[in-house]
């Protein structure tokens, strides 16, 4: 089983036009983790092979450091080079089923399911450990992501897997998204654009956390009064 502690709260996602180098990456991710980040997802698709190693490397030993978890996006192998915590897979990306494979049991493995409830479901059956759905909110960093709606995560509750919520997520959504159910928020420009990531991810803490237990009552209480 991946580590369930770190499957809740804010998940923050570098990006490469925002941390232009190894020193913006380490700088930004370090003062993220020093707001007390859990999860970070290194996502550059433009890297070439070396680039991606070594910067996915250098992540890794801050994560290290901070007890947070690394997901790489995208690349299952990268991923398992630099010994992160997983992955995740897009519907364009390698087989999930694969990436177990390859990554191991305790790897976590999340899947894009946009607002769809059948790309849920398949991602459950083969062993995601969180779904992620979006994009909720215009989105500077992807604006052509497809949109969803917050009912979406309502009716994800029942695969009973932490559920992320991702796109133009800003400090003023979180009670909405986790009223729906989210139990993660991921987050790029709201961290990565600003001048303190550190002072960002408490802000995104400070508002979501205390609303972590409230949820999964709620998604309890739902899925209960459902079956009755
Ligand atoms: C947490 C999280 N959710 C969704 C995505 C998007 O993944 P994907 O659809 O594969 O798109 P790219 O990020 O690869 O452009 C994500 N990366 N992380
Ligand atoms: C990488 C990504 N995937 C999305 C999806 O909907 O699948 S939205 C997105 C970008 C999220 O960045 P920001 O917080 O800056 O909007
Ligand atoms: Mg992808």
């Amino acid at each position: 089983m991946p580590n369930q502690q770190a499957l809740r709260g804010i998940y923050a996602i570098t990006d490469a036009d925002l941390l232009a180098d190894d020193t913006q990456l380490q700088t930004a991710a370090e003062s993220a983790m020093r707001g007390g980040l859990k999860l970070l997802q290194y996502r550059d698709k433009t890297a070439d092979p070396s680039k991606a190693l070594r910067q996915a490397r250098l992540l890794a030993d801050l994560c290290l450091s901070y007890n947070c978890q690394l997901i790489i996006n995208d690349d299952p192998e990268l991923a398992k080079a630099a010994n992160a915590a997983g992955v995740h897979l897009g519907q364009s990306d390698s087989n999930l089923i694969d990436a177990r494979e390859l990554l191991g049991k305790k790897a976590i493995i999340g899947s894009t399911c946009h607002n769809s409830i059948e790309l849920a479901s398949l991602a459950a059956q083969s062993g995601a450990s969180y779904l992620a759905f979006g994009r909720f909110f215009p989105s500077l960093t992807k604006p052509q992501a497809p949109s969803a709606c917050l009912d979406i995560l309502k009716v994800a509750s029942q695969f009973n897997l932490p559920l992320v919520a991702i796109g133009g997520i800003q400090p003023e959504h979180l009670p909405s998204l986790a009223k729906a159910g989210a139990s993660m928020v991921a987050v790029v420009a709201g961290i990565f654009a600003q001048p303190c990531p550190k002072t960002a991810v408490e802000t995104y803490r400070n508002i979501f956390e205390p609303t972590l237990s409230f949820t999964s009552y709620e998604a309890n209480y739902d899925t209960l009064s459902r079956s009755v």
